[in-house]
């Protein structure tokens, strides 16, 4: 199983690195790196696994993190109406998003960055995102809200995108006209 230990931190080359495509039908290597990481982002939200294990909390996590450079993610996350979003894709990708933006009012954190970096994080209030899942079928999920948030740090740390690379340097908490902020 994926710990801490596993998850690489801010510096190591691999998080600046865009991931390769994953050839498809995945192999079984594939398919087990895919299912680890989803794995690691329910056990994170289980606060006995959590404690027994030492992991920190996560609604998502990327291959790279685990110096994998490979396009895959895994988001678990609860949506607005309390749908739950779980999914672990192969070469995911956005193929529209909405002009709106939108952000989190408490900013953005990173498994792989220990220390804070306060600010907004401008993102596309809604998405669509296409991917394939772990048995090769192609999905496509139309996002909002914190999910849509999710996704888009996500497919960020498959192309070397580090969340604080979206944060206004000058005013880290300059107003976003017109953008939705998230709770
Ligand atoms: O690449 C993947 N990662 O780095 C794990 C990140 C991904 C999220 C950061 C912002 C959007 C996606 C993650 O989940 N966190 N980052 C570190 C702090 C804890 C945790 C978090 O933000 N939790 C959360 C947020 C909102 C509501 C509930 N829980
Ligand atoms: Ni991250």
């Amino acid at each position: 199983m994926i710990t801490m230990d596993d998850i690489i931190r801010d510096g190591h080359p691999t998080l600046r690195k865009t991931a390769e495509e994953v050839i498809m039908p995945p192999s079984e290597e594939d398919k087990q790196i895919l299912n680890s990481l989803l794995d690691y982002v329910i056990n994170s939200q289980n606060n006995e696994v959590a404690e027994k294990y030492g992991l920190r909390p996560g609604i998502g996590l990327a291959a790279p993190q685990i110096n994998v450079s490979k396009r895959m993610i895994a988001v678990h996350v609860t949506g607005d109406r309390d749908e739950l979003y779980s999914y672990a894709l192969f070469n995911p990708r956005i193929i529209s998003h909405s002009v709106e933006k939108a952000y989190l009012k408490s900013g953005e954190g990173c498994l792989s960055v220990d220390e804070s970096f306060p600010g907004y994080v401008p993102r596309y209030a809604r998405v669509t995102v296409k991917g394939f899942n772990a048995d090769g079928e192609e999905v496509k999920i139309r996002l909002k809200g914190l999910p849509a948030i999710c996704f888009q740090h996500e497919i960020d740390h498959l192309n070397g995108i580090m969340f604080y690379d979206h944060i206004d340097k000058v005013n880290p908490f300059k107003p976003l006209d017109g953008a939705i902020e998230i709770e």
